[in-house]
C-alpha cells in the first residue's frame, strides 16, 4: 500500500507525483495543516493559487488532496493546487452575505448526528440528507445517547426518521455503553472517509474519541484551554481511525442554510416524487385540485402534511438562493469590467501624455 492510500487515496489521476500530494487535515487562520501519509506540514497558498481564487470554493477545505511543494526539513510547504472533488459538502455561510462555506471535502459517507435525548428535528434531518446527496456522499444517520432512552422510545424515535429517510440507514448508539459503535464502522470501512454533520451537542467529538480510543478532541464537559487561553484544539479536523478510515469531525452548526441543492431533490423526496409521478393531472399544483393523487395520499396519512409543506419550502428556498447566486455572479462580472475598462483607460491617457 503506497503511503496515500493510507489517508484515504482513491483517486484517478493521471500523471501525478506521489511526493508532492498531500491532504488537507484542518485548516487555521491562513496555514492548512496538511499529511502526506507520513508526515504533517504546515502549508500555504502559493501566490499563483491566491491570484486565481475567484469564490470562496477554491480555497482548501479539510478532506482535499492538494499538490504542493515541501520544505521538508522545516516541516513546511507550499499550496499549488486542489485536486478536483469526488465530493463537497456546502453550505451557505453564516451571515447575510451571498457565500458558500465548505464544510468537508472528499468523503465517502455523511454520517447526520442527533442525539436521541433531545427533540428530533425531522425538518432539520430533510435539510441534512438534501446536502448531502448534493454533497456527493451517501448519508448515514446516527442517533447519539441511546443509554439515555429505554427501546421503546428508540423504536418510535427511528420509526419517525425512517419516513424522512428514505433508504438510509439509521444507527443508534451510545459513546458511553459503546452499543452501536461495530454497527457504525461497517459504514466506515479502512481507506474510506467519513464526516461528521450536526448541532452542536449532540456528541459528535466524544464520537471521535470513542472511535479512536483516546481523547483527541475536547468535547463540551472539558474545554482544555492552553497557556495563551486558546483552545488546543482545532474542531474541523480529520484524524485517522484505527481501523485505516479517516474521520472528519466538524464544529455544530446552529441552522444549516442551504447553499444548492435542486438535483437532491428527488432523492431526498423520493415518495412524494413518486406521488406526483402517480397524479393523473400533468400540470397540477397538487395544491387543491379535486382528485390530485398528492392531497389523496395527504388525507389518507401515506404522506405527511408537514413533510409535503417542507418539500415545497426547500424548494421556494433553492430557487430564492440561485436567485441570489446569480445576482452576484452578474454584480462581480461588471465589477471585473469596470475594473479592466478603467486600468485601460488609465493606461491611454498616460500614453497620450508621453
Ligand atoms: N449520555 C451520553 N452523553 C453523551 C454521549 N455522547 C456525548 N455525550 C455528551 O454530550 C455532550 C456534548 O458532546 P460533544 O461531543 O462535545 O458534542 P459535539 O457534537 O461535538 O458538539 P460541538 O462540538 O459543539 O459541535 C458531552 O457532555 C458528552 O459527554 C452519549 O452517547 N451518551
Ligand atoms: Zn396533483
Amino acid at each position: 500500500m503506497n503511503k496515500l492510500e493510507t489517508i484515504g487515496w482513491d483517486q484517478s489521476v493521471q500523471d501525478i507525483d506521489e511526493d508532492k500530494i498531500a491532504r488537507v487535515i484542518a485548516v487555521q487562520k491562513n496555514s492548512y495543516r496538511i499529511l502526506d501519509g507520513e508526515m504533517e506540514y504546515f502549508s500555504h497558498l502559493s501566490g499563483k493559487f491566491l491570484n486565481q481564487v475567484v469564490s470562496s470554493l477554491d480555497y482548501p477545505a479539510v478532506g482535499d488532496w492538494v499538490e504542493v511543494q515541501k520544505l521538508v526539513d522545516e516541516q513546511k510547504a507550499v499550496v499549488n493546487r486542489i485536486l478536483p472533488r469526488k465530493s463537497q459538502f456546502v453550505r451557505q455561510a453564516a451571515g447575510t452575505r451571498t457565500e458558500a462555506q465548505i464544510v468537508a471535502a472528499n468523503m465517502d459517507t455523511v454520517f447526520i448526528v442527533n442525539s436521541l435525548n433531545h427533540d428530533l428535528n425531522l425538518r432539520r434531518m430533510e435539510r441534512y440528507i438534501l446536502s448531502t446527496y448534493e454533497s456527493g456522499a451517501t448519508p448515514v444517520i446516527i442517533l447519539t445517547k441511546r443509554d439515555e432512552c429505554a427501546q421503546d422510545e428508540i423504536d418510535t424515535i427511528i420509526a419517525q426518521v425512517e419516513e424522512v429517510a428514505i433508504g438510509v440507514p439509521i444507527i443508534p448508539l451510545s459513546n458511553i455503553t459503546k452499543e452501536g459503535i461495530e454497527e457504525l464502522l461497517t459504514y466506515l470501512p479502512a481507506g474510506k472517509t467519513g464526516a461528521l454533520l450536526g448541532s452542536s451537542g449532540v456528541g459528535k467529538s466524544t464520537l471521535v474519541n470513542t472511535l479512536i480510543g483516546d481523547k483527541v478532541q475536547e468535547t463540551k464537559d472539558v474545554r482544555t484551554v492552553d497557556s495563551r487561553g486558546r483552545h488546543t484544539t482545532t474542531h474541523r479536523e480529520m484524524f485517522r481511525l484505527p481501523n485505516g478510515s479517516l474521520l472528519i469531525d466538524t464544529p455544530g452548526m446552529r441552522e444549516l442554510q442551504l447553499w444548492e441543492g435542486e438535483t437532491a431533490i428527488d432523492a431526498t423526496f423520493q415518495d412524494v416524487e413518486v406521488l406526483e409521478n402517480e397524479c393523473k393531472f400533468t400540470d397540477c399544483q397538487h395544491d387543491t385540485e379535486p382528485g390530485c393523487r398528492v392531497q389523496e395520499a395527504i388525507a389518507n396519512g401515506e404522506l405527511s402534511d408537514e413533510r409535503f409543506k417542507s418539500y415545497l419550502k426547500l424548494q421556494r428556498e433553492l430557487a430564492y438562493e440561485r436567485r441570489k447566486q446569480d445576482q452576484k455572479a452578474q454584480l462581480e462580472e461588471k465589477n471585473r469590467w469596470k475594473k479592466i475598462s478603467k486600468m485601460q483607460h488609465t493606461q491611454s491617457k498616460f500614453r497620450k501624455k508621453r
